[in-house]
């Protein structure tokens, strides 16, 4: 990450935006090196605020970032991109987090020699529990794929992919947070079902959760063992693993993931 002078713009503050700013304030990044492009006037209040950053215009965020992060909905990348394009200058860096929009689809709407990485990150990353992908442009070269890395990793773990897998990456990690917590208020939801008080319910789930991704990280044990270790001959996790067989729940989180990366491959076309 640039520490000494260098200008890192965010555009873009909404969910991830904010997530990414608050990362890095974290990290001990100087918030005179952060430039903000917020277009609503009280939250750009909020953001001073909260912060202590500067929100200015698009254009002068770009022009005086060396590097210039898209945090945008990628519906409208394309208007930002020809609103930023007069101030973007080669060398600089621009790193676009929005699903599905490509390199070469940012490459050809700025000049010539700007370098471009695609990033996926996740909102995980607000507890600095983030999981990253990162993919490179035309014109990048280490020092640019570094820097993102390092924006990237204030905020947790970063793997660099090609980007012909970042569709997928959306699917998996970048969507990933939903799904689980889609399962949290599920079984949440099931313990209330079997009479227990919502909060017991909810600090039983929650806990096992934290307790069995633990597992997954520090043990390195393959999930498929760990199932098996909880499951006793005849017992109560056979049954309840059954019911989840019944109803397809592994069929369904395919079903579920290919759908998010064709909705990631649909955004690039702008629809
Ligand atoms: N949320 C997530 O978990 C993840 C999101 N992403 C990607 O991050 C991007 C942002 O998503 P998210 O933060 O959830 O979306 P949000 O809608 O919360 O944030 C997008 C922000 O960008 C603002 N914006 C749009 N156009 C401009 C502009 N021209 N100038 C300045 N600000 C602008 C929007 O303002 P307004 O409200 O006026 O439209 C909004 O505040 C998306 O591309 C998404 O694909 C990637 C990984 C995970
Ligand atoms: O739902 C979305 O499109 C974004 C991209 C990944 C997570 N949120």
């Amino acid at each position: 990450m640039t520490e000494s002078g260098g200008q890192t713009a965010i555009i873009g503050a909404g969910v991830m935006g904010e997530t990414l700013l608050s990362g890095l304030v974290r990290a001990g990044r100087r918030v005179d090196t952060l430039l903000i492009g917020e277009r609503h006037a009280e939250r750009a209040k909020e953001l001073e605020e909260r912060y202590g950053v500067s929100v200015v215009s698009n254009r002068e965020a770009t022009a005086r970032a060396d590097t210039v992060a898209l945090v945008i909905k990628p519906q409208d990348m394309a208007d930002l991109l020809a609103e930023i394009a007069p101030e973007l200058r080669p060398g600089q860096l621009l790193i676009s987090v929005a699903a599905g929009i490509t390199t070469d689809f940012i490459e050809s709407r700025v000049p010539e020699g700007v370098a471009v990485v695609r990033a996926m990150p996740n909102t995980p990353a607000l507890v600095d529990e983030g999981m990253a992908a990162i993919s490179p442009g035309t014109h990048c070269d280490e020092s640019h794929l570094a820097e993102a890395e390092a924006l990237m990793g204030s905020t947790g773990k970063v793997l660099r992919v090609p980007e012909k897998q970042m569709d997928a990456v959306t699917a998996i990690s970048g969507s990933g947070p939903a799904y689980i917590f889609f399962v949290v208020e599920s079984m949440i939801e099931a313990g209330v079902h079997l009479g227990l008080p919502r909060a017991s319910a909810t600090e039983l789930v929650v806990q096992t959760l934290v307790g069995s991704a633990k597992m997954l990280r520090e043990t390195g044990t393959h999930p498929t063992v760990l199932r098996e270790q909880v499951t006793s001959p005849g017992g109560t996790t056979a049954s309840a693993l059954r019911e989840l067989e019944v109803h397809k729940v592994r069929a369904a989180f395919l079903a579920a993931m290919e759908a998010a990366r064709n909705r990631s491959r649909e955004l690039a076309e702008g629809s």
